[in-house]
């Protein structure tokens, strides 16, 4: 079973995306960390962050084990991951890796959770569940602002903002995989709403899901 969980920036995704795979014991992968990571590689090398053949050389050469790169978290790996995302000889690189870990979850795990922006459009267009998370920028910025405050990281949230709605443009606007909303997908907007409520907006779907699954069998 592939759960697709998609939507903007600090709209809350990861976060449920991790809770939905925790309470299946499904297996989870942020995607968001694949083009972080290839922005942090293009950037370590070097090379600019709109050289399009430094950025598909660097997707290509991916090492997965650098999505544990604490690197990755800051805000620049955010933006040079929105730019590099742009380029389609690096999605086409990163599309593989998605689709193994979907339809072959590491551990022998029985499903699998991801969270991105293409996940439900591009990725897994036949994924069994797609939610799209959402919120308004202004709550959205406002948690990332509190995100860094909380790990030390200094922080203006006006900067935050601005930021999150320049990626979000970027994100929206590409001409490849944009980020849209799947027709099949159930939108859960979490601006005024909390983690658990959010959770069990999100379960509902999937646990009727995995209901008629078993229904048919
Ligand atoms: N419903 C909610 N109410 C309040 N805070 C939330 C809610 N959901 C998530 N958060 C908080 O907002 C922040 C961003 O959440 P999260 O990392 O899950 O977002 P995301 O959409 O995965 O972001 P990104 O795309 O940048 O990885 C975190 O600090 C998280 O604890
Ligand atoms: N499936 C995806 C996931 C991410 N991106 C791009 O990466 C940036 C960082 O993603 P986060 O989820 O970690 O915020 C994001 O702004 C997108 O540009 C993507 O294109 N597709």
């Amino acid at each position: 079973m592939i759960v697709a969980v998609d939507g903007p920036a600090a709209s809350g995704k990861g976060t449920l995306a991790r809770r939905i795979a925790s309470a299946l014991d499904f297996a989870y992968l942020d995607t968001g960390l694949l083009y972080r990571g290839v922005g942090v590689a293009v950037l370590d090398r070097g090379d600019s962050l709109d050289d399009a053949e430094a950025a598909i050389r660097a997707a290509q050469a991916f090492d997965p084990a650098l999505m544990n790169d604490p690197r990755l978290r800051s805000e620049e790996a955010s933006s040079a991951a929105s730019k590099v995302a742009a380029i389609p000889g690096v999605r086409a690189a990163m599309l593989e890796f998605q689709r193994r870990f979907g339809h072959t979850p590491p551990g022998g795990k029985k499903g699998a959770v991801l969270d991105g922006r293409d996940i439900g459009t591009v990725i897994f267009p036949e994924a069994d569940v797609k939610l799209f998370i959402t919120a308004s920028v202004e709550v959205r910025a406002e948690r990332r602002h509190k995100e860094l405050l909380g790990r030390g990281t200094p922080s203006i949230y006006a900067r935050v903002l601005r930021e999150m709605q320049e990626r979000d443009q970027r994100d929206r606007s590409r001409s490849v995989a944009p980020m849209t909303i799947a027709s099949d997908a159930v939108v859960i907007d979490t601006s005024a709403i909390d983690v658990e409520a959010a959770f069990q907006k999100a379960m509902a779907p999937v646990l009727e899901k995995i209901s008629r699954q078993h229904r048919v069998r």
